[in-house]
């Protein structure tokens, strides 16, 4: 019944904001404009629907949509010939209790179909979700590159998925590993991809050794386990052999590999992309993605309770942020570099994909904005039929002979001509470009296209003409003609490509105490689920060449001797655009949980929870059970947690309404009996506010609320907590604290 209000809530909510608006760039859709006060419309539901007022059912299909399109029309059910169906719960026997006979095609093509519902699911990357948006260009890259999607206001429809890179299909959300981060900007001079992930630089050098590294992080073979983790002998035995992944292994055991959400990522396209101007001229670049909700992380406690909380917790964020009209922003930018021969911008080699550029040395560029505002309305036909890749350019922007991306040209259509079903997947509505097509490619598995003529092939004098050549003018792609050197043909790799731990120290270098403490407690994590001690022992070896603090505090934790180096240290300078941490960030989309019950004062509940949807953010009431909170007079206030289902993790701060009530617990109720102190306190209350305050995250309180923060083992003017009788203060202070994402105070290397 309660979720049944909530839908009918966010379904009033949406009609009333969505209404006015049209999505750029997704002609006839309708959504919360951005810029708009954006007003989550209080507890969402599992499934709503998120664009439009038109009528719809709770399960979030809607009408109004051309039959062809949802394969939804008519009233009646039919088969997939059309024939109306007269009983779909029967199959046809021989008498009631007799034999099922083989000529039922209606059974047959029912059971066929589903049988083959499923298509492989991506080699890599396999787990992900995904939004709608659209791209508006600045202007500013038009002094580099040709390419009329980034021109000043243009406007360009995307496509982005996000995903983890190990885990298959149906693993958790949360667990430790890079990101991805793919874009599909449907230019009109065709489809451009932007591949990346949320970490700038990548395990290895050449696409060669690709199949190396994901079969080193996939689970074990013979058992396959474990499931979405690095935390395993072959990954560290893989990365301590082979230590040019000793930079992106770092990144992983940092925050980095645990964002809080997908909306506080940042994005790179890691290898050095080179753009051509309108004349012709050329300049090497890197891709940033900033968000403008700010780079934050979970903690690593909080994301294993978050995977078995919430496996869908980073899907469910995205797509109720976006539901609530909280649109995630990003800025494209680019680093830009000189193309010089060397390829080589102070001292870095910008073909080694194991590199970063310090933004200290070249500061990102902002290019573009995008905005993601609607949800995809099937899983299956979008997210999961997507097919990117880093060869999709348009003009203006070339690639460079970096040999990881080279071998990523090959491997993405090679394995979605199997992932797809065959060669045609270009012409599914997800990835069909919006530019004409003319491509004289015919034929082939799922070919939907009814070609007509007789002459695919060029040149030909029939079919009313031949298409043209296009010439740049003309928008027809010309590769850079760069120069490439007289070579002799070798299976090497230069001498700049054999640093391997340089940068690994300068990122170190560059975080904050409390987020060294995350690496080391990560690595101590990672390690200590590793069974060979060789392999223990070997990875210490290659922390010792990044840190000698960082090995001997890992040593420590695994119980074992710290080696020396084998390397000198490098001398490098620190570039604290690398830390996560420092500045204030929107807080829209944050989710507040209020603990509330029968005794708090409701009118101060109506008036805070006010306050966090005037914010643009949701908060979500957590009362001892699932009746709705009443006695004033005035409106109920709906529980959309209870004392049972609720956990801390799902909360980026918590608020005590008043003394909450001991709940429904059986052993609460029992203790309180039994007269046990602190008891007053359901211990479901204790067990969130502890998690809350050992993870870092701001607390507050009204009324009686300091007796719960008690109970649960906080100390009395703890930082971060805030207690005061006016809950309107409570509340702007308690803003403020999230805006700096935790309270990093509370971790004891601060
Ligand atoms: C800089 C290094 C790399 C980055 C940033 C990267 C990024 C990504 C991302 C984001 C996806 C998921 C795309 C989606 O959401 O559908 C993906 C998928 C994939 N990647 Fe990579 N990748 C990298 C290196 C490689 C290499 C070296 C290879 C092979 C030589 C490779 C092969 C694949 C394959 C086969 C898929 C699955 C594609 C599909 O089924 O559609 N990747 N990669």
């Amino acid at each position: 019944m309660a979720e049944k209000n909530r839908v009918k809530a966010v379904v009033e909510a949406l009609t009333e904001h969505g209404a006015e608006v049209e999505i750029p760039g997704r002609p006839g859709s309708r959504s919360p404009a951005v810029g708009e006060p954006t007003e989550p419309a209080g507890p969402l539901p599992p499934k709503p629907d998120q664009r439009g007022p038109e009528p719809r059912t709770p399960t979030g299909r809607r009408d109004g949509i051309p039959p062809e399109a949802n394969g939804q029309g008519g009233e009646f059910l039919t088969t997939a010939q059309g024939l109306r169906v007269r009983d779909s719960d029967h199959s046809l026997k021989a008498g009631a209790r007799g034999p099922v006979l083989l000529q039922d095609h209606h059974l047959r093509e029912k059971i066929t179909h589903f049988d083959h519902e499923r298509i492989p699911e991506r080699v890599v990357h396999a787990r992900g979700a995904a939004a709608h948006g659209v791209f508006k260009g600045y202007g500013t890259a038009s002094a580099v590159t040709r390419a009329a999607f980034l021109g000043k206001d243009v406007e360009t429809p995307v496509f982005v998925r996000f995903s983890t890179v190990l885990g298959s299909r149906g693993s958790a959300d949360t667990v430790r590993d890079t990101r991805g981060f793919a874009t599909k900007f449907y230019t009109d001079e065709g489809v451009f991809d932007l591949v990346g992930n949320n970490i700038p630089v990548f395990f290895i050098q050449d696409a060669i050794k690709f199949p190396d590294v994901i079969h080193a992080g996939k689970p074990h073979p013979d058992r396959e386990i474990p499931q979405a983790q690095s935390a395993h002998d072959t990954f560290w035995d893989f990365v301590s052999l082979h230590t040019e992944a000793t930079h992106h292994t770092i990144w992983n055991m940092s925050d980095r590999g645990i964002p809080r959400s997908y909306r506080t990522m940042e994005g790179f396209g890691i290898h050095t992309f080179r753009l051509v101007d309108a004349d012709g001229g050329t300049s090497l670049v890197k891709w940033h993605w900033k968000p403008r909700a700010g780079v934050h992380s979970l903690v690593w406690e909080e994301a294993q309770l978050i995977n078995g909380m919430d496996p869908d917790f980073h899907r469910r964020d995205l797509a109720d942020a976006i539901e609530a009209g909280a649109f995630p922003q990003w800025e494209l930018g680019v680093q830009v570099f000189p193309d010089t021969p060397d390829q080589m911008f102070e001292g870095v080699d910008l073909l080694d994909p194991t590199k970063l550029v310090p933004e200290e040395l070249a500061p990102v560029q902002p290019v573009g904005l995008m905005t993601l505002n609607a949800n995809p309305l099937n899983y299956f036909a979008e997210t999961e039929q997507v097919a990117f890749h880093p060869g999709h350019l348009v003009p203006g922007i070339d690639i460079t002979d970096d040999p990881l991306l080279t071998g990523r040209l090959f491997s993405y259509l090679d394995t979605q001509i199997s992932r797809l079903g065959g060669p045609n997947f270009a012409q599914l509505p997800i990835n069909r470009t919006h530019a004409p097509v003319n491509d004289m490619l015919r034929d082939g598995m799922h070919q939907t296209a009814v070609h007509s003529g007789a002459a695919p092939y060029k040149p030909n004098s029939l079919d009313g003409g031949c298409p043209f050549f296009a010439g740049a003018a003309e928008g027809g792609y010309t590769e850079a003609p760069v120069a490439i050197p007289a070579a002799h043909k070798v299976r090497e790799a230069p001498a700049s490509f054999d640093d391997h731990f340089s940068h690994a120290r300068r990122f170190w270098l560059s975080l904050t105490p409390a987020e060294r403490e995350h690496v080391i407690a990560a690595y101590t994590f990672e390690l200590s689920k590793v069974w060979e001690p060789a392999i223990r022992e070997r990875n210490l070896g290659v922390l010792a060449n990044i840190d000698p603090v960082l090995c001997q505090e890992v040593a420590a934790g695994l119980g074992l001797p710290a080696p020396g180096p084998s390397v000198p240290l490098a001398e490098v300078e620190p570039s604290p655009a690398l830390s996560q941490l420092g500045g204030e960030w929107p807080v829209a989309g944050r989710v507040i949980g209020i603990v509330a019950g029968p005794g708090s004062d409701l009118n101060a509940l109506r008036t805070v929870r006010r306050a966090i949807l005037d914010g643009g953010m949701v908060p979500l009431v957590i009362a001892p059970n699932g009746a709705p909170l009443s006695g004033d007079g005035a409106e109920e206030i709906e529980a959309q947690r209870t004392f049972a289902n609720a956990r801390s993790v799902e909360f980026d701060a918590l608020l005590v309404a008043g003394a909450p009530a001991p709940g429904d617990d059986a052993k609460g109720a029992r203790d309180a009996k039994a007269g046990i102190a602190g008891t007053a306190v359901d211990p479901r209350v204790r067990l969130m506010l502890a998690e809350a305050f050992r993870h870092a995250k701001a607390i507050g309180g009204w009324a009686n609320a300091s007796a719960a923060i008690e109970a649960a083992g906080i100390p009395a003017g703890s930082a971060g907590v805030v207690l005061a009788d006016e809950p309107r203060l409570v509340w702007e202070q308690i803003t403020g604290l999230l805006a700096r994402h935790r309270v990093w105070d509370r971790f004891p290397a601060a």
